[in-house]
């Protein structure tokens, strides 16, 4: 199945931690990574909105393929979150990484582990975005065009780092 994996950090070595992350996910028995977009940095959304005090999220999406089933999926991605010294602390708190499964094919669930597709996802730039990067032309299960979505609620994400200007 055709899945696609939103990635964030925004504690301790961000860039470091995401980079490992995605090598690991490379070793999860009956997982091929198919795509990883840019990276993408932006301020800490929380549920009231934009925390600017608390450390910036760098995100990145990776595309992959996976033989095995959604919630098995889940597993393998919170192990690598734990062995990556993810401590939940709080919902929604600072972390040093976290792995959504933003779409599993065109699953749509509400089980109690696994939610699919994120249910979030379209209020999400830093998932959008870098989704994009990797499929000009992905559709959100239920949702629409991942171009549209994101075009509805604007983005303020930045590739990270910086590009220079284009000449
Ligand atoms: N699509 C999904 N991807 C990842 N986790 C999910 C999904 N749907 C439900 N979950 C459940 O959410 C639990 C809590 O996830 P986590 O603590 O990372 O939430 P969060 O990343 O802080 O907030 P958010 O869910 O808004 O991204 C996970 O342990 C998992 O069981
Ligand atoms: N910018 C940004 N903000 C967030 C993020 C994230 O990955 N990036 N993840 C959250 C919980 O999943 C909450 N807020």
């Amino acid at each position: 199945m055709d899945a696609v994996l939103s990635l964030g950090s925004n504690l301790g070595d961000r860039e470091a931690t995401l980079e490992a992350a995605v090598r690991d996910l490379g070793k999860v028995p009956g997982l091929s990574v198919t795509g990883v977009s840019p990276l993408y940095e932006s301020a800490a959304v929380k549920p009231d909105g934009v925390d600017e005090d608390a450390p910036r999220y760098l995100n990145l999406a990776v595309g992959i393929r996976f033989t095995g089933d959604a919630l098995t999926l889940l597993d393998a991605v919170n192990t690598i979150e734990n062995e990556h010294g993810r401590v939940r602390s709080e919902r929604w708190g600072d972390r040093t990484l976290d792995i959504d499964v933003v779409v599993f094919g065109a699953l749509e669930q509400a089980d109690a582990r696994l939610t699919l597709p994120h249910p979030r996802a379209a209020d999400r730039d830093f998932v959008l975005a870098p989704w994009l990067d990797l499929d000009p032309d992905a559709v959100l299960p239920g949702r629409g065009p991942v171009s549209g979505l994101l075009a509805a609620i604007g983005s303020t994400v930045r590739r990270y780092p910086a590009q220079e200007a284009s000449r």
